[in-house]
Order: structure tokens, then sequence, then C-alpha cells
């Protein structure tokens, strides 16, 4: 827990007792149903929260934007920023109906009031949003087809709207067709040697209406 409070020392009461509450949460859910590997759950503030938050050091969301977490899997990066951002709208997203189960008991637990989930393929969401985010679920050609669409109009932030994406490797090749892909190194913020390697990629889209 001190991984979190190191790099964001702001936090409200309200937010590190959420922090506090999830690693429990997840260790009782992981039993039943198992979203996390066992030896990442010691390391969860690390490998997940932290790792989730990377995204909040490149863009710090505004109040009443909407953002799309897709494949969050047992909800990252979507719940630990929603925890960060409260007055932020979260839509996290899988496929995998188990999944989701463990969100919504998780987002219910914390009493996380601005989180929505749903059990289906990103590709049959219609709805927009100003940043979509996502670890760990496709390439990015795939995934840009993916979400096309789904990218509201008005940019209100700094960054303009658009994916941000957790990465690790070299990109160079993933990413080459993107000359307005942005990579921004998560060594930069945080020290661990676990950020070594990864880093948040930020890709304008366009609004496709
Ligand atoms: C490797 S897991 C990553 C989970 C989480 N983002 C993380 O980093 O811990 C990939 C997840 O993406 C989901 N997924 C893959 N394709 C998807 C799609 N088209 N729509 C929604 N979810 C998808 C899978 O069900 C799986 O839970």
């Amino acid at each position: 827990m001190k991984e979190i409070t190191t790099y964001f020392p702001d936090l409200t009461e309200d937010q590190k007792d959420k922090f506090e509450r999830l690693k429990d949460l997840y260790k009782d859910w992981n039993l039943k149903i198992n979203v996390v590997s066992r030896k990442d759950i010691d390391e969860i503030y690390t490998r997940h929260v932290l790792h989730s938050l990377g995204i909040a050091k490149v863009q710090s969301f505004l109040p009443g934007s909407k953002v799309m977490d897709v494949g969050t899997g047992g909800g990252f990066p979507g719940i630990p920023l929603a925890i960060l951002f409260p007055e932020v709208q979260f839509h996290l997203v899988d496929s995998i109906g188990k999944k989701i189960k463990v969100v919504n008991e998780v987002a219910e637990g914390l009493g996380l009031e601005n989180v929505k989930t749903s059990n289906c393929r990103v590709e049959e969401v219609d709805e927009q949003y100003d940043f979509i985010v996502s670890r760990a679920v496709a390439q990015m050609e795939t995934f840009v087809r993916w979400v096309k669409g789904k990218v509201a109009k008005k940019s209100n932030h700094e960054l303009k709207n658009g994916i941000l994406y957790l990465k690790g490797g070299d990109l160079s090749e993933e990413l080459g067709k993107y000359k307005t892909a942005k990579i921004y190194p998560l060594s930069d913020y945080f020290k661990e040697d676990f950020f070594e390697t990864k880093s948040v990629v930020h890709l304008p889209m366009k609004y496709k209406g």
C-alpha cells in the first residue's frame, strides 16, 4: 500500500481506505474465481494497482469525463482508476462473465458508484468515451479496429481523446504505422524494477460519427 501513497500522496482518507481494502477483496474472490495469478496477489499494489495508475501520471481525467476499460479482466486498469477519479464515469467491459462477476463484487465491496460493467465483446458497445484504456488485450491494430467510433468528438483534456494503453517491451514494430502514437515510459514516474520496460501508449483517435 505504501507503493501507492508514495506516488499519490494526495489521496483522501476514503481513497486510502478503498485501496487498502482492495487487496483482501481480491484475495477472497481470487480463491473462488482466479483473476490474478497467485504470485501476483502478494504484489498486487505494484503489479496491478500502481501499474494501472500509471495512466493517471500521463493524463489526469477531468470530473464528468467518460472512460472505458476494454478487456478489464479482474478490473485492471479500471478499478484502481475509478478509486483515483471518483467523479469520472468508468465502463468496464469483458467478454468473460465470471471475470465481470469478480469486478462487480469488488466494485460493490468498495462502494464504487462510478463504475458500470458489461459482459460483452467491446465491438458490441455503442457509446462514446473521452478515453479508452486497456492492458494486455490485443495488438494495437486489432484494438483500434474494435474501438473505432467509440471516441467522443470534443476533447477536453490536455491529451486528445483516444486510447491510453499499458504496454510492455519494444513497441517499434507494433506502433510503426501509428505516427501520432506517443510512448510514455513508466520508469519516468515509478522507480520499481517492474516498470523498467513498461509504458503507456497514447494514440489520439478521430471521432467517427
Ligand atoms: C489477459 S486478460 C487482461 C485483463 C486485464 N486487462 C489485466 O491486465 O489484468 C485479457 C482480457 O480481455 C478480454 N477480451 C479479449 N477480447 C475482448 C473483446 N473483444 N471484448 C471484450 N473483452 C475482451 C478477455 O476476456 C480477458 O479477460
